[in-house]
């Protein structure tokens, strides 16, 4: 089994790949953006590919949200919940005050914005490909370049940790997604997420969306929207309720949503996870 994540090795996506029991003892194959993991998904040349889709301090990772509408072709089978820890990485020897730029991911630069404006107030914040791969320019580059990241891209590059623990709050959770060909049979605890499009001009779409769950006494767990991307103020909703869409009562809350909603996609179902790892 050959599963994809963002790389280069040293990811918290690497760490989410060797934590996630839907794919032990599988290969894990690195890719330098979500774009090229999804697309050797879609194109057959792996089995599946664990995503980061949201985060507990910066929200939504909407280039992976806008994957699975835009480029529809595969099914969420599982997901993880991952504890993050960032750390502020240099060079060997580097000591905090010569630092004048930080590199890495931009939803490592945002969950670490209280930390960077307290203590790096005049450093450039500069984006990278990922954590890792921030770490392995900052391993190669002038020593005035500093990583946010995980230990492992320090210890994997040969960096040294300046500051340890500098997200913005000690919970910081990132949920990921493993996309496949298929999603999951029923476990009897699952989740359910599927993404849809209203008609602009009808009052109550929403609400009757909801009351499709309300009525059955389902629970959502989540709601989140995105942008069509053809016309301002139209948009796409992401939607999870708990359960699966083959359980009786979920099957007949989504023939409910198939009458209210403008585009429904399917985006799978999966056994749901309590505690992040
Ligand atoms: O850059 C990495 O290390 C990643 O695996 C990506 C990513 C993300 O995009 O959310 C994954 C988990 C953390 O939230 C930070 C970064």
């Amino acid at each position: 089994m050959r599963v994809g994540y963002l790389g280069p090795p040293g990811t918290f996506s690497e760490e989410a790949v060797a934590r996630c029991e839907a794919v032990r003892g599988a290969e894990a194959v690195p890719f330098p953006t979500f774009a090229d993991a999804h697309e050797a998904l879609l194109r057959g040349e792996l089995d599946a590919a664990l995503l980061p889709i949201e985060n507990s301090i910066e929200g939504a990772v909407s280039a992976v949200l806008d994957l699975l509408v835009h480029r529809p072709g595969a099914r969420i089978r599982a997901e993880l919940l991952l504890q993050v820890r960032q750390h502020l990485l240099a060079r060997p020897g580097t000591r905090l005050e010569q630092v004048r730029r930080v590199l890495s991911h931009p939803q490592p630069l945002g969950q670490c914005a209280r930390f960077l404006r307290a203590r790096l107030p005049a450093a450039a914040l500069e984006p990278a490909l990922s954590t890792a791969e921030a770490a392995r320019k900052v391993a190669a580059g002038e020593p005035d370049a500093a990583a946010l990241g995980p230990r492992r891209a320090a210890e994997r590059y040969g960096l040294e940790v300046l500051a340890e623990n500098v997200q913005d709050s000690d919970e910081n959770v990132t949920r990921f997604v493993l996309l496949a060909r298929e999603d999951a049979p029923p476990s009897g605890a699952d989740r359910t997420s599927i993404a849809f499009t209203l008609d602009r001009d009808r009052p109550g779409g929403l609400y009757e969306v909801m009351g499709e769950f309300a009525r059955r006494g389902i629970n959502l767990s989540k709601i989140e929207s995105r942008p069509t991307k053809q016309a301002m103020g139209h948009y796409v909703f992401y939607l999870d309720f708990e359960g699966h869409r083959a359980d009786p009562a979920g099957a007949s809350a989504l023939e409910g949503v198939r009458e209210q909603v403008h585009e429904l996609h399917l985006l799978g179902s999966y056994p749901r996870t309590g505690a992040p790892v």
